[in-house]
């Protein structure tokens, strides 16, 4: 993946500033935002998502354009092909598993049917071994199900990216270790691209083909 933004937006709260003003070229299929906590990752991703519209900047992906403040494009985040998997997964807690990794493929705001069937959703089932588990619901999974889940339901939409905030924080340190392995052998299978976000020097080790540090919502190095 051709990786190339700059994202300047400045959030005031009272009066507290926090002002973000992060850069990146990359050319890799796997790269890592780093910082400490509060140092500006959670905001840069968003703002590839779309997710956040910046003051102004770029973000270019493979040579395309998804926001340009000079050229007046902000593509809204549905357009841009970006699966965004958040901290806490997101599940929705009123369908099931098959339901809410159907619901990536879902058009308007009808929910998908319990008895729904989709080639791909089946596939990412599969694949996930989440089979014996697509009719329980997330109360009833454990993290790393959820995890799965999660991932399931972003990458049935063929995203060109996938975009992960602190995949494992809410994992305990075993099933860290499991899931963490998982997503290697996952993307080095699938070749997905993806941008992950962490505080885990593991995952930097991991997952850094190429690293941005943070460090008060700028770039304090890139390698
Ligand atoms: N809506 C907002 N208004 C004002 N400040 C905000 C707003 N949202 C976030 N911030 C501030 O922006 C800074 C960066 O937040 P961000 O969530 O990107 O950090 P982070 O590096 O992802 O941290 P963590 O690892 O704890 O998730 C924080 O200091 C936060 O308080």
């Amino acid at each position: 993946m051709q990786l190339d933004f700059h994202i300047r937006k400045t959030l005031q709260s009272g009066a507290r500033v926090f002002a973000l003003d992060v850069r990146l070229q990359a050319q890799a299929q796997r790269v890592v935002i780093a910082g400490p906590s509060g140092s500006g990752k959670s905001q840069t991703l968003k703002g590839l998502a779309g997710l956040l519209r910046p003051d102004a900047g770029h973000v270019r992906i493979d040579g395309q354009t998804l926001y340009d403040s000079q050229q007046g494009i902000f593509m809204p985040p549905q357009a841009r092909r970006l699966a965004y998997v958040f901290q806490d997964y997101a599940l929705f807690a009123h369908l099931n598993v098959r339901q809410n990794i159907a619901f990536a493929l879902a058009r308007g705001w009808l929910n998908p049917r319990r008895s729904a069937r989709h080639a791909a959703v089946e596939y990412w089932i599969e694949a996930f071994e989440l089979g014996p588990l697509a009719h329980q619901y997330p109360h009833e999974l454990s993290g790393g199900q959820r995890q799965r889940t999660a991932l399931a339901r972003a990458l049935v939409a063929q995203p060109r990216a996938l975009l992960l905030d602190e995949p494992f924080a809410a994992l305990d340190a075993d099933l860290r270790l499991t899931m963490r392995a998982e997503l290697d052998a996952l993307q080095r299978r699938l070749q997905v691209p993806m941008v992950l976000i962490t505080h885990d020097p593991q995952d930097v080790a991991l997952f850094g083909e190429q690293v941005l540090r943070l460090h008060e919502g700028q770039v304090q190095a890139t390698d």
